[in-house]
């Protein structure tokens, strides 16, 4: 790892790395309500104008605003009904019209029926309807779209929201990318999974396949295989090899440092990887490294400590997996927190601390006692990112910082 960091900010090292990586091909056609957390490939464009004509937005009376001068019984002469075409309007008489029915043409605006007195075929306006102003009530043809708009771009992430639009526009089957292919990688020889017998002292459960595998789970992301492999380069490099080819992301967990056992760095650059960064001003994780193959598919190695591991795939694996799935907002800008009682030490890296919410909209620190204390990590709600210290400028310790929840 050179001494010196490619990059001074963890989100300047994920431009230069997304800028080499290739977006997932389009699948078309799919049911927009089943659709829900996949990416739109496609705009979604208004067929016709929202709402398609003038409708009330209350039950009450159409009326034409001269009307409002009389203190006499008005008549109703027709009704206004939802799913119905409207009546004409006829002189010196009101409509009776409910929420959603067209507007006759001619009408002015709509009085609630509650601002009326009612009786038989005819009205009164009470007082509170003598303000009445051209337009109150009426839901213009087009004021939320125009026929021809574009109502939702391409790369969002599906929600109720996008669903409700697009049926409402007659989309009923929508193009979206397809979900990144992301195979798993853990390495190290005192790592295994043991169901059936105790790991020995010199031994560890691997713990980061599952969390990795935990914070991948999204509709977006098709974890096509976790696998573990011993420390041996002639295996690692198989594994690399025939995971790229299955894969369009290679995460990789351990073996990224200096040790005598760390493949990582070598065979990443042996299949062809174009190295971005190797080490990054971050704790944890600063040995990270993040590479391309000419073909665009992310390998990225996740220091083997637990805390650094989710962490880093949490901060750095997920917008980098988000840009390869076409979503527009890959990298989306962190709600800021404050912090309680952080005290005043601060790092030349950017230092990224567990937290816990608080009831009262803050976040406390969770005490950790280290990147292998994944204890401490399972008391947290995620963690802050607090920038280095800037010559003599220290960083206000409480923030606010931006907040990276699981
Ligand atoms: N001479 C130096 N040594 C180290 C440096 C350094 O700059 N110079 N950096 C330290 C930092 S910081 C970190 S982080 C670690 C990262 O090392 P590796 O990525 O090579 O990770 P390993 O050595 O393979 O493992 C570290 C640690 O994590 C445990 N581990 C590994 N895999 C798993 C797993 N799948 N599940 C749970 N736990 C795992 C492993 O047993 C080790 O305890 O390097 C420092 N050293
Ligand atoms: O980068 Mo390491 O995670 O500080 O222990």
């Amino acid at each position: 790892m050179a001494a010196k960091f490619a990059f001074d900010r963890p989100d300047d090292a994920l431009h230069a790395l997304a800028g080499r990586l290739a977006t997932t091909q389009v699948q078309p056609a799919i049911e927009v309500g089943s659709a829900v957390g996949r990416v739109l490939a496609q705009p979604i464009v208004a067929d016709r104008d929202s709402p398609a004509a003038d409708v009330s937005a209350m039950d009450g009376y159409a009326i034409r605003i001269h009307q409002l001068q009389t203190s006499r019984p008005i008549s109703i002469s027709a009704q206004a009904a939802p799913g119905q075409p409207p009546p004409a309007m006829v002189e010196d008489a009101v409509v009776r019209i409910f929420t959603g029915a067209m507007i006759p043409p001619g009408a002015e605006a709509v009085i609630k029926r509650e601002d009326t007195q009612e009786s038989g075929h005819q009205i009164r306006l009470s007082d509170s309807a003598m303000t009445t102003r051209v337009g109150q009530h009426i839901r213009r043809a087009g004021e939320n779209a125009s026929a021809g708009d574009r109502v939702i771009p391409a790369g969002v992430s599906i929600h109720a929201g996008h669903v409700a639009a697009a049926i409402n526009f007659s989309c009923f089957d929508v193009d979206v990318f397809a979900p990144v292919k992301v195979s798993v990688v853990t390495t190290g020889d005192e790592v295994g999974m043991f169901v059936n017998e105790s790991p020995k002292p010199w031994q560890l459960q691997n713990s980061n396949s599952q969390a990795i595998g935990s914070l991948l789970r999204r509709p977006w992301i098709d974890t096509v295989s976790s696998t573990h492999c011993v420390d041996d380069k002639e295996t690692l490099i198989q594994t690399l090899t025939d995971r790229l080819a299955a894969s369009d992301a290679v995460i990789l967990t351990g073996g990224v440092s200096m040790g005598d056992y760390d493949y990582v760095p070598d065979v990443v650059r042996h299949v062809g990887g174009k190295v971005v960064f190797h080490g990054l001003p971050i704790r944890p994780g600063k040995p990270i490294l993040g590479a391309a193959t000419p073909d665009g598919k992310l390998i990225l190695g996740l220091p083997g400590n637990p805390v650094s591991a989710t962490i880093g795939c949490r901060r750095m694996a997920l917008p980098l997996l988000a840009k390869i799935s076409g979503l527009n907002q890959w990298l989306p800008p962190a709600p800021f927190i404050h912090l309680e009682d952080c005290g005043y030490k601060t790092l030349p890296l950017h230092w990224m601390k567990l937290i816990r919410l608080t009831t009262s909209g803050t976040a406390e620190i969770v005490p950790s006692q280290g990147s292998g204390d994944l204890v401490s990590m399972s008391h947290s709600d995620g963690f802050v990112e607090v920038p280095p210290t800037v010559a003599d400028q220290s960083p206000n310790p409480s923030g606010p910082w931006p907040f990276y929840p699981w």
